[in-house]
């Protein structure tokens, strides 16, 4: 059984040119747990994970495995398994074929390409070429790759986006699984309700800096009270929000503001000449915390 080790960064950072796509980032991902790197798009999340595989050179501090940066492994495929993007997989190759070359290319046993094809549920599929494969079993199949050295840590790119509910509901249960056995899972996501049922903890980004890290439950902010106001010209109310200091980010009935008092929200909007259509207190769910969190990031 594999052992996870913990993934740390450690005051990365990265900038390409003018722009500062991640901003002296720390945090540690612990093994068995599922851990949920979060943000909106554009947030950082793919350059943080390009950084911890070595694939993009920090401009400073350290992303580690155990401690040792990705380069200096002496064996990274037995322990990180690593999925960036959508795979591309020659179309004419069936998935055993394909695995077969990958477990070739890197040494490994040529038992593991069964191993991983019967975890992910590919088995009875193995023999058809991938062109005919469903995007679901494409997913799947990209999973099967990380694991074929049987690593203890895995770092996967949104592994979720483009799922039918079917597929949802079974790579839950399976990072779920991962998790049990030891490994050390990092998913990351743009969407908190995407992931929300099968991440442990959570580390939440926004504009290249952390805003957030902990247990899930630590976002259920219940006792932080918002008000959800809105307008026929939201852009208006927005900026007399901004222009009070109060922090806000769009939800279903409108823009969820952090702030306790609708009478407050009512006077700043009044002051500004903005009309108001809805203006309520809400008790803030996890995708409201998660909303108003990375709204209120940090400046690039
Ligand atoms: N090679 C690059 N050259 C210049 N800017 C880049 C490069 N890669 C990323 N960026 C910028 O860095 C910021 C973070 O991008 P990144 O792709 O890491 O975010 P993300 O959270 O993964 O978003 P998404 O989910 O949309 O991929 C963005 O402003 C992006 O435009």
């Amino acid at each position: 059984m594999p052992i996870g080790v913990p993934i740390e960064f450690a005051g990365v950072s990265k900038r390409f040119g003018a722009v500062a796509a991640v901003n002296d980032l720390s945090f540690t991902v612990e093994p068995g747990r599922v851990t949920g790197f979060l943000g909106p798009n554009g947030a950082g999340k793919t350059t943080s994970l390009r950084m911890l595989l070595g694939l993009v050179r920090p401009s400073s501090g350290t992303a580690t495995f155990g401690g040792v940066p990705y380069r200096q492994l002496s064996n990274p495929l037995t322990t990180v398994g690593a999925a960036l993007e959508a795979a591309s997989f020659h179309p004419g190759r069936t998935a055993r074929h394909h695995l077969g070359v990958y477990a070739a290319a890197a040494g490994l046993d040529k038992a593991r390409v069964d191993i991983v094809l019967g975890k992910v549920g590919l088995s009875e599929y193995a023999d058809r070429r991938v062109g005919g494969y469903s995007l679901g079993m494409r997913q799947r199949l990209g999973l099967a790759g990380t694991l074929l050295g049987d690593p203890g840590v895995l770092v996967l790119d949104e592994p979720i986006n483009g799922l039918d509910p079917e597929g949802i509901k079974w790579i839950r249960l399976f990072l779920r699984e991962l998790a049990a056995e030891g490994r050390t899972v990092l998913v990351s996501s743009h969407l908190l309700s995407e992931v929300q049922q099968s991440v442990d903890d959570v580390v939440i980004i926004a504009k290249g800096q952390l805003v957030h890290r902990g247990p899930l439950s630590s976002l259920d902010t219940e006792q932080v009270p918002h008000v959800i106001v809105n307008s026929p010209t939201p852009e208006a109310l927005a900026a007399a929000l901004t222009a009070a200091g109060l922090s806000h980010a769009p939800a279903r009935a409108g823009l969820l503001v952090a702030a306790g008092d609708p009478a407050q929200i009512g006077h700043i909007a009044f002051a500004a000449g903005v009309e108001i259509s809805v203006l309520h207190r809400q008790e803030t769910g996890l995708e409201d915390s998660f909303l108003s969190l990375v709204a209120g990031g940090g400046e690039r």
